[in-house]
């Protein structure tokens, strides 16, 4: 069969990576898990073997159709839910663990889309870059909007980085496991208003904070931090000064 890169078909392989992936979630047979990308079903073996239900989302007919007749008995005792569409776009299912594999092209609007959930843990396989972006803190160069607005729904921790030896056909990028607890880090009234700090402060990376805030009109202490530039600002600033907007 042939994989497209465009859609991030990048299948897991090694046994050890998937096995991990499991105890990472904490799975018993009391969940129900949602898996986004189920592939050539991999990990959604693993998963089924260790969950009470697994809903899987899968874009591509080739994968549905294999999916269907190797899962036919699971899904026959409906332990099995496959959803043939765009992750994006179907409506999910109730479910309260996500464990996935993702399409790295879509992992901001996936993620923010598993934010809008309820949901106990979620365990995701991310292009490393991404991940370390989404657990960064203020002074690190990977610190941005997304840092900042992930904080404002959960905590992630980055537990293993993935080597592209894991998958085939090899992705060109590292990789690394996210685990993500829907706790919030900072404490964020109107998200909308958050982002629109964000935007203006990480579109102009170079301009001090003070600047950025009188561009918006902000009439607000800003707690000694006017002359620093937006990635040296801690989540929590944000958070605060967002409800002077
Ligand atoms: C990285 S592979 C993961 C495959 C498998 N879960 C594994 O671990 O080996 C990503 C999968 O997501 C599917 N995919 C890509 N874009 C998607 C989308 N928007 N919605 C649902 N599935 C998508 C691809 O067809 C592919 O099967």
């Amino acid at each position: 069969m042939k994989f497209y890169r465009r859609e991030g078909q990048h299948i897991l392989v090694d046994r050890r990576v998937l096995s991990r992936i499991v105890r990472y979630a904490e799975l018993s047979k009391s969940d129900a898990v949602l898996e986004v990308g189920c592939g050539t079903g991999n990990l959604t073996s693993y998963l089924l073997k260790s969950s009470g239900v697994v809903y899987g989302i899968e874009k591509d007919r080739r994968f549905v159709d294999l999916l269907k007749k190797k899962f036919s008995h699971e899904i026959s005792e409906n332990r099995f839910v496959l959803i043939e569409g765009d992750a994006l776009r179907v409506e999910w299912p109730e479910f309260n663990k996500f464990v996935s594999n993702i399409p790295y092209n879509i992992s901001s609007e996936l993620t923010f889309r598993l934010l809008e959930h309820k949901f106990d843990l979620a365990v995701v396989m991310y292009q490393k870059e991404f991940a370390e972006r989404l657990v960064a803190r203020e002074g690190s160069k990977s610190y941005g909007r997304l840092s900042v607005m992930v904080k404002a729904f959960c905590r992630a921790e980055i537990l293993e980085i993935v080597r592209p030896s894991a998958f085939r056909p090899r992705p060109k990028v590292e990789s690394a496991i996210v685990r993500l607890y829907p706790e919030p880090e900072i404490a964020v009234r109107d998200v909308e208003k958050l982002d629109l700090l964000l935007r203006a402060a990480f579109s102009s990376r170079r301009k001090k904070f003070g600047k950025v805030l009188r561009s918006l009109g902000v009439d607000c202490d800003v707690e000694g931090y006017e002359d620093e530039r937006p990635e040296n600002i801690p989540p929590e600033v944000y958070a605060r000064l967002s409800e002077c907007l």
